[in-house]
Parts: structure tokens; C-alpha cells; sequence
């Protein structure tokens, strides 16, 4: 049936769809009934970013536009090309904060995400990938081992996988089979690997999103939302090196630490930032052993670095 070409779009009835790829002005989207749309953003309606329930109305032609972003249950957020903050991914159910062996991973980086999940509200699987490398001389495979005690210790939740041998991704694979998972990381650790292990079809998909577009998706500088073939969705994103707590107040830093909990609240001073404050139940189990050294000086110079002590 033909319809009007100039037909103003609200007058358009509207199709629910959730973005795959969001570019900065438009983005490819995928409507309930599972139609692959490359829609453009309107200005006034935000900046839509992968995972987004949007509204979808004909544009004109075959153009289309998202008029609407619907309420975000949670948005993660991530530096841009030029060290500012953006959202790259909303409405996530976990996050898998992938280390390995090689590269050697940074405890501190590891501690952001963490913190920056906590504050979402939803809970963190710590990937181990590249499992079998914790058998090779070469690596100092003690200090990547003690470095995951700590986390499994604290009542974090870790995977252990490879993309190369066995383990494989198995149980990777189970956990990611509902809701949205977002791939995180440093650079190299393996995440679109992982990617290409737990979604058989990636590179059709991959494929078909490019057609939508006509242009190349660029699998290593885009975030793309994938569906998995057990029904849930994955989200890989580029990875970073640094990665910044830029929404977070001294609180919500402080509640990232599961084993700070105990303790909040019990500070003499109810506005304690657990720093240089008398009174710090923190800090007095910080010097009974209770909370490692490593992991209070690590909340400390999250602290500075969240706008000085
Ligand atoms: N030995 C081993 N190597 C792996 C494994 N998984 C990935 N690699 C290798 O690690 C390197 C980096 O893998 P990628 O999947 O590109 O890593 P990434 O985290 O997506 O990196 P960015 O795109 O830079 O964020 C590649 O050479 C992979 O072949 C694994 O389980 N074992
Ligand atoms: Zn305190």
C-alpha cells in the first residue's frame, strides 16, 4: 500500500526498536518484529547508544527516524576518541569485565569497573580469558593468579575461559543466554574473540548490519549489540586503557568495595570519605588486616583522581 511521501512523521504510527549501532547522527536498529532499520537520529530526541529501546516512525521513502528513546533502565559509560564521557551502552544486565593473563591485567582498572558496575545496580563476571596461558613459564602467572584470588575472595563471580583450547567458553556461553551483557576490558584481553566464540553467526550479522548501512562496520571501533543464539544479546565494545568514574560521587565509590560494607556507617564522622578523617572504621580495618592494603590505596587514588582529598 502506498503511503504519502511527505507525510509529517508523528502522523507515522511508531515501531519499538532496539539500537545495534548507534553512529553520532544515525544508527541501525532492530524492530520487535526482528526488521534491521538504518534510521536517523533526530536532533532534539538525545544521542540513542547501543542497547536503547527507541520509537521508529517512517520518514519519508524508505527513510527512517527514531523519535523517541525510551526510559533507560542504566546507561555505561565510557571515554570518547577525545577523553570526554559518553554513554556506549544502556539497559544492561551484567557486565563482563574480561582480564587475562597477557596482557598482564591492571588491578586498578579492574577495581573502576567494578565500581562503575556496582553503581548500575546490576552485578559483574570477572572473565578470566586465556585460561591456558596460566600454564605457560614465560608468564608471571602468580601474580595474574593472586590478582584473581583477591577478586574471588571478595565474592566476585569469575569465569574462566579461552578462546584457543580448552576450557573453551562454555560457561560463558550459559551465563550470557538471557538479558544484555556488554564485553569490557583492556585492549587485547580477548573480548571479540570471545565474541566470535559465543556467536557463531557474528560475521553475518556483522554483515547484515553493514548492508543496512551500506558503509563497513567496524568491528574493533564500534559498539555493536549482537544476539546470541540461546536468546540473549552481547554487547562488544572497543577496548580502553583507562577508564574513569565521571558520574560517581565519594559514596558511590565507596560502596563498590563489598568488603568496605560492613564497615560504612560506623565512621565517627557520618560524611567520612575514609581518607585523612579520626574515627575511620575503614581504615581501622584496613590496619587489622580486614581490608587489604592494596585495595584501600587503590580507593584512595580513585578518590584523588574523583576530585582531590
Ligand atoms: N592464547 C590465547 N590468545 C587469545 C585468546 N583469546 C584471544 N586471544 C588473542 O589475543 C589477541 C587479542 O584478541 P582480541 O579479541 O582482538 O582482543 P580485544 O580485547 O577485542 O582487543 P581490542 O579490540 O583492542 O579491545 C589476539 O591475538 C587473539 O588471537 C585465548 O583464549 N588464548
Ligand atoms: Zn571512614
Amino acid at each position: 500500500m502506498d503511503e504519502p511521501a511527505q507525510c509529517h512523521p508523528s502522523m507515522n504510527p511508531a515501531d519499538e526498536a532496539l539500537v545495534r549501532v548507534a553512529y553520532g547522527s544515525h544508527g541501525l536498529v532492530e524492530t520487535l518484529a526482528g526488521e534491521h532499520r538504518d534510521c536517523r537520529f533526530r536532533r532534539n530526541v538525545g544521542r540513542p547508544c547501543c542497547g536503547d529501546h527507541v520509537l521508529v516512525r517512517a520518514d519519508g521513502g524508505d527513510a527512517w527516524v527514531v523519535d523517541e528513546i525510551l526510559a533507560r533502565r542504566n546507561e555505561f559509560m565510557k571515554a570518547d576518541a577525545r577523553g570526554r564521557p559518553q554513554v556506549v551502552a544502556a539497559n544492561l544486565d551484567r557486565v563482563l569485565v574480561v582480564v587475562a593473563p597477557r596482557p598482564m591485567p591492571s588491578r586498578d582498572l579492574l577495581d573502576r569497573y567494578l565500581v562503575a558496575v556496582h553503581s548500575l545496580g546490576i552485578e559483574p563476571v570477572i572473565v578470566l580469558n586465556k585460561a591456558e596461558l596460566m600454564a605457560d613459564t614465560d608468564i608471571d602467572t602468580d601474580h595474574a593468579l593472586a590478582a584473581i584470588d583477591d577478586y574471588i575472595r571478595l565474592g566476585y563471580t569469575v569465569v574462566r575461559t579461552s578462546c584457543k583450547q580448552s576450557p573453551g567458553v562454555t560457561p560463558l556461553a550459559e551465563l550470557v543466554q538471557a538479558g544484555t551483557s556488554i564485553l569490557v576490558g583492556q585492549s587485547g584481553v580477548g573480548k571479540s574473540s570471545l565474541a566470535h566464540q559465543l556467536l557463531p553467526d557474528i560475521d553475518i550479522q556483522t554483515g547484515a548490519l553493514s548492508t543496512t548501512t551500506g558503509k563497513g562496520t567496524h568491528t574493533t571501533t564500534t559498539t555493536i549489540l549482537y544476539t546470541l543464539p540461546g536468546g540473549g544479546r552481547l554487547i562488544d565494545s572497543p577496548g580502553v586503557w583507562e577508564y574513569g568514574l565521571w558520574t560517581l560521587d565519594d559514596a558511590d565509590i565507596a560502596a563498590g568495595y563489598p568488603e568496605f560494607r560492613p564497615w560504612l556507617g560506623e565512621c565517627r564522622f557520618n560524611n567520612c570519605r575514609h581518607a585523612s578523617e579520626p574515627g575511620c572504621a575503614i581504615k581501622a580495618a584496613v590496619a587489622n588486616g580486614e581490608i587489604t592494603a592494596r585495595r584501600y590505596a587503590a580507593y584512595t587514588r580513585l578518590l584523588e583522581q574523583n576530585g582531590g582529598q
